[in-house]
């Protein structure tokens, strides 16, 4: 019905407005970018999902393989939400990463290739959720499997692991985890994913799960620490086993650090609190590494047309987040909100405006809220929130009161910031889409992303070749030294300049 309809002819719908943008790109020979917007739970993974459909069946190849260009694109939808959707308050299948597709299509209007850049995956759920949300889709899929799965990978009941059993959501009301494992299955078949490369994703998946029931007590030594008892030592062994490495020396990974001092190393015992802290970091780095071989992956099978010079991009970023308890993540997601607001104003409002001008073409001023001021809060180097965190986070002794306190003080005038009355250690941001209070307590240990090299190297000498490819040697170990390295991912993070690039040429 949309096909060809006029604009605005039929009732509103996402294949109207991507009938559009491909009939624009068709006619004047321009590329398009859609970009999907709304709050969490709006339905925009979903409009998405209707766009990508409509252009794939405008433009759709048959291919005498059956795995056509549009089939793996679309299939790459199921594999990306089985690893980075989970359910959160607002939406039982919540996509915890941003997503930018870009479709691109030969003279004749078809699609010959595309790629997929994600940003921001949501890393600290891997370890810690709370109820009534989940974590990712995939570990109730697997733990649901069919049964010689779940024995080739040791696992029972999703009640029994530690990331997962933290909240008391652990079945769907209309999901069936072990359909959604063969369904996924199937779609990673399509995306051209091989069985042994299948079975590597979800050893790795089935040792994060091993990896978090590993508990850890005080050792013989001062400060040291020991896995707890019979059972952690079980899933150690298993987590090992999984990742196809050394089982001794993933404990020390876990409950020892080397640092580098003048060059010279000195190994650390690390006490309880600190290795489990350690394990959960080995966790999160490897979850994400393993999200981004799957993108990867995804995009060589699918294949890019360098040649192209149509294509539509959409652009499916988490909308503006604000809850009861807002944290770092939500900081993070409401940060790239605003980005996107600055740059739909710096090019619909100023430059249109400042082209005017210098045409003199009379016409009347737009009024705009620009936020350029709340982005310079936020990210302004040297003093902005994220500065002043990574300070924070590199200072000994310090804490998230101590942050809040220097917030306080440094942005008592600024009228985008406020304290909430009573309160020691929360602020307000009043952003461009409304006021957010955030709960800084946890904003100190999910910004540091302790690059830990001692498993890296663990992970890099893994007999499995797929573990040991998600972890190529440490720059510190090629200078055969080992140390653990800072990086803040507020710092790291932003909507990268190739997409903002993209989205404005388009
Ligand atoms: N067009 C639709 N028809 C029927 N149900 C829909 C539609 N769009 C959304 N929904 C329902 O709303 C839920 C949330 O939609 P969706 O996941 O697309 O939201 P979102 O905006 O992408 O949220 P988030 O930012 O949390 O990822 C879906 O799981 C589905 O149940």
């Amino acid at each position: 019905m949309y096909k060809g309809a006029e604009f605005g002819e039929l009732s509103p719908h996402p294949f109207a407005m991507a009938d559009r943008a491909y009939r624009l790109m068709m006619n004047y020979g321009t590329s398009q970018a859609i970009l999907v917007s709304g709050e969490s739970g709006a339905g925009k993974t979903e409009s998405t999902k209707m766009l990508m459909q409509y252009l794939a069946f405008m433009g759709g190849k048959v291919e005498s393989d059956g795995r056509s260009v549009q089939q793996q694109v679309l299939e790459s939808n199921p594999v990306l939400e089985a690893f980075g959707n989970a359910k959160t308050v607002r939406n039982n299948n919540s996509s915890r990463f941003g997503k930018f597709v870009e479709l691109q299509f030969d003279q004749n209007g078809k699609i010959s290739g595309a790629a997929i850049r994600t940003y921001l995956l949501e890393r600290s759920r891997v370890c810690q959720i709370s109820d009534p949300e989940r974590n990712y889709h995939c570990f109730y899929m697997l733990c649901a499997a069919p049964p010689e799965d779940r024995e080739r990978y040791k696992l029972g009941d999703a009640s029994l692991f530690h990331y997962l059993n933290q909240s008391n959501c652990i079945k769907l009301d209309g999901m069936d985890d072990s359909s959604e494992y063969i369904a996924t299955r199937r779609a990673m078949d399509i995306v051209g994913i091989s069985s042994d490369e299948q079975d590597a994703i979800f050893r790795v998946v089935a040792a994060i799960l091993h990896l978090g029931n590993v508990e850890f007590s005080e050792g013989s030594e001062a400060d040291s620490s020991v896995p707890k008892d019979d059972k952690s030592q079980f899933h150690l062994r298993t987590a090992a086993e999984l990742f196809m490495c050394d089982e001794k020396s993933l404990e020390e990974s876990l409950c020892k650090r080397v640092m580098v001092t003048r060059g010279e190393s000195i190994v650390r015992n690390l006490d309880s609190r600190a290795a489990a802290l350690s394990r959960d970091a080995l966790a999160r780095m490897v979850y994400s590494r393993l999200f981004d071989w799957l993108v990867n992956k995804i995009n060589t099978t699918i294949g890019q047309d360098p040649t192209s010079k149509l294509l539509i991009g959409v652009l499916d970023i988490y909308g503006f987040e604000s809850f009861k308890t807002n944290s770092f993540e939500q900081f993070c997601i409401n940060l790239t909100n605003e980005k996107l607001q600055q740059h739909f104003n710096q090019h619909v409002f100023k430059m249109e405006q400042e082209e005017y001008t210098k045409e003199e073409i009379d016409w009347s001023y737009i009024q705009f809220v620009d936020n350029q001021e709340i982005l310079d809060l936020i990210e302004k180097k040297p003093g902005g929130i994220i500065a002043l965190l990574d300070e924070t986070c590199m200072l000994r002794n310090s804490n998230h009161e101590t942050f809040a306190e220097k917030l306080y003080q440094k942005f008592k005038d600024n009228p985008h910031f406020s304290r909430p009355k009573f309160s020691r250690s929360d602020f307000t941001i009043h952003h461009y889409a409304g006021n957010v209070t955030y709960q800084t307590d946890l904003f100190l240990d999910k910004n540091i992303d302790y690059a830990v090299n001692e498993h890296q190297d663990l992970l890099h000498a893994s007999t499995s070749p797929f573990v040991s490819s998600l972890f190529p040697p440490s720059e510190e170990s090629t200078k055969s030294n080992k140390s653990t390295k800072f990086t803040s991912i507020g710092s790291s993070f932003k909507l990268n300049r190739t997409t903002l690039h993209a989205l404005h040429k388009a």
